[in-house]
């Protein structure tokens, strides 16, 4: 059969489902047979989302991700729900809160500590508790975080957000080197820039001049990256067409070259 559903009852946690990359995940994981715990810190949001895709087939459990033991029982209740985890998607993340054009010389360490905690701390603390759970129950899961094309990249601008980055990149490939003898595969997914709620607010730009700008820094000329193109990778990411791919940092960029 062409295109069968490719997580057919798995369990899957995506944090930052309730918005932008997350909420797209969190529907095509659905449309492909998981069930979808949405953790996030947006209450409404995440509960309007599950309205949407149906409360048959997954669950909104607010989860601050920069506190260990929210993530510790985010992992819990999902066990007590649905028995285990499969897949856990690390994805919720934000952007510099502090000035957009940063300069090493007067950068803001605060502004460091705040991003990290929840970028890189928050992510540790979901792919901690999530591959123990994975151990304990003897599941070969997938664990999927959400890095960036600054993964990879010196910048000019948002330098906090860029470092943070490089160390989610960290994590995936040390996790990686850990969890393999437990089956336990842990990939990155990399994108560019996609006019989410999150680059909106962070660029004071709308969705079609985000689109606009970015487009123009892509080789491939198809349009502007949609979180639905992101959301496909992390679907084979978190699925059997990517059985032996572990350690890796899939970037969905359109060939991306920005002049930074
Ligand atoms: N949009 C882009 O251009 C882009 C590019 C590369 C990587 N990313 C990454 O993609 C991920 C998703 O971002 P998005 O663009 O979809 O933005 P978004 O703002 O639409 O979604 C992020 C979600 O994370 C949630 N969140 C923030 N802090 C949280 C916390 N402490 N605990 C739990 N949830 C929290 C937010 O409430 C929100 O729902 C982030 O890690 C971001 O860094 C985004």
């Amino acid at each position: 059969m062409d295109n069968p559903k490719k997580l057919d009852g798995k369990i899957a946690i995506i944090t930052g489902g309730a918005s932008g990359i997350g909420e797209a995940t969190s529907r095509l994981f659905v449309q492909h047979g998981a069930r979808v715990v949405i953790a996030d810190i947006q209450e409404e949001k995440g509960r309007s989302v599950v309205e949407s895709i149906g409360s048959g087939h997954c669950t909104f459990i607010k989860c601050d991700v920069t506190d260990e033991q929210q993530v510790q029982s985010l992992i819990q209740s999902t066990v007590e729900i649905y028995g285990r985890v499969d897949i856990m998607f690390s994805n919720a993340g934000i952007a510099s809160t502090h000035e957009y054009e940063q300069d090493i010389l007067g950068f803001n360490l605060d502004a460091l500590d705040n991003i990290f905690a929840i970028n890189v701390r928050g992510s540790v603390a979901c792919v901690k508790h999530a591959a123990k759970a994975m151990v304990e129950f003897g599941v070969k899961g997938k664990i999927i975080c959400t890095g960036g094309v600054t993964a990879t990249m010196g910048v000019t601008k948002q330098i906090d957000y860029a470092m943070s980055k490089h160390a989610v990149l960290g994590l995936v490939k040390c996790a990686s080197k850990g969890l393999g003898k437990y089956g336990i595969r842990v990939n990155c997914v990399s994108p560019a820039a996609v006019a989410t709620p999150m680059l909106e607010k962070s660029m004071k730009m709308s969705v079609e001049e985000i689109e606009k700008m970015f487009e123009s820094f892509n080789c491939l000329k198809n349009g502007a990256l949609k979180a639905f193109h992101v959301a496909d990778v992390v679907l084979f990411l978190a699925s059997d067409d990517s059985q032996f791919v572990t350690g890796h940092n899939l970037v969905v960029d359109g060939g991306f070259h920005p002049p930074v």
